[in-house]
């Protein structure tokens, strides 16, 4: 059993407890009183490589990463450097995440959300929306055609705008086929936890320059996310290197400044 296929079972044996604890008319209910979403295509687009900061205390491959007391500080630390939209693990078991922090973060910060986790029904997507979310992630290799099909439309019809996750070109294929209109494009393999810098270059040109493209994993600093552009992504999604660095803020704002360099416009849309 790969670790993708791992972490989905503990995710669905969570989800159960959920689902038997909160009715899905409850969590409607609860969407319906929450801020209407922001738009997350609109965020991920324009001049300059945006960048995406997440809240993550721990990770498969590394163990605990940062104990990150107060998400929502973090959060605002990453606006304040200038962030477009903050990514929050929501996972429990092996990313140390909760709702309760998607909740804090939304609270705390005006920039558009997104909730990262292992979604496999279309509850989750109710989730994301009760608690705030703008964006949620969707993982090509976590789901069959039909399953990444309806979700995909589900989460656009809530308001949620879908990050449809990849790492191969036959994923971005089935992503495009689907109708995924952001995709990000992860470095690291989710079945076997292998980070491949090269992975972005490689399968980006597969990609319709009219979608939004997002390089993700891997990114240590500017000098990382300036390849990253180099190779056509719009925006970069960074957690490892800000959650375990000494001033977030700071880090933020060096990734963004080299995102806004006039050298990276050329080529880029
Ligand atoms: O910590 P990094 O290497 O900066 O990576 C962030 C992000 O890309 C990574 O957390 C991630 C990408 N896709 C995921 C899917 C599930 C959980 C986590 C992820």
């Amino acid at each position: 059993m790969s670790v993708l296929d791992e972490i989905i079972d503990g995710v669905r044996a969570d989800l159960a407890e959920r689902q038997a604890r909160v009715t899905l008319d409850e969590l409607k209910e609860r969407a319906a009183k929450a801020h209407a979403a922001k738009d997350g295509v609109a965020a991920l687009k324009g001049d300059g490589v945006k960048v995406i900061c997440e809240v993550k205390r721990s990770s498969p491959s590394k163990g605990a990463l940062a104990a990150i007391a107060d998400p929502a500080g973090l959060a605002a630390d990453y606006e304040a450097g200038g962030a477009a939209v903050i990514s929050v693990l929501t996972e429990q078991r092996r990313f140390g995440g909760s709702l309760a922090d998607l909740e804090a973060v939304r609270a705390r910060v005006d920039i558009p959300v997104l909730r990262k986790d292992f979604i496999v029904t279309s509850y989750q997507l109710w989730e994301a929306r009760a608690y705030g979310a703008d964006l949620a992630l969707l993982i090509v290799a976590a789901l069959d055609q039909p399953a990444l099909e309806s979700l995909i439309e589900r989460a656009e019809s809530i308001g949620l705008t879908p990050l449809v996750e990849v790492h191969d070109e036959d994923e971005v294929e089935r992503a495009v086929d689907a109708g995924a209109k952001v995709i990000g494009v992860n470095a690291r393999n989710l079945k076997t936890l292998e980070v491949d810098r090269g992975t972005f270059e490689r399968v980006a040109p597969e990609i319709p320059d009219t979608l939004v493209k997002v390089a993700e994993s891997g990114v240590r600093g500017p000098h990382d996310l300036i390849a990253y552009a180099n190779a056509g992504a719009d925006a970069v999604l960074v957690g490892e290197s800000l959650v375990t660095g000494r001033d977030p803020k700071a880090a933020v704002a060096d990734l963004v400044a080299a995102g806004e360099h006039p050298a990276l416009r050329h080529g880029r849309g």
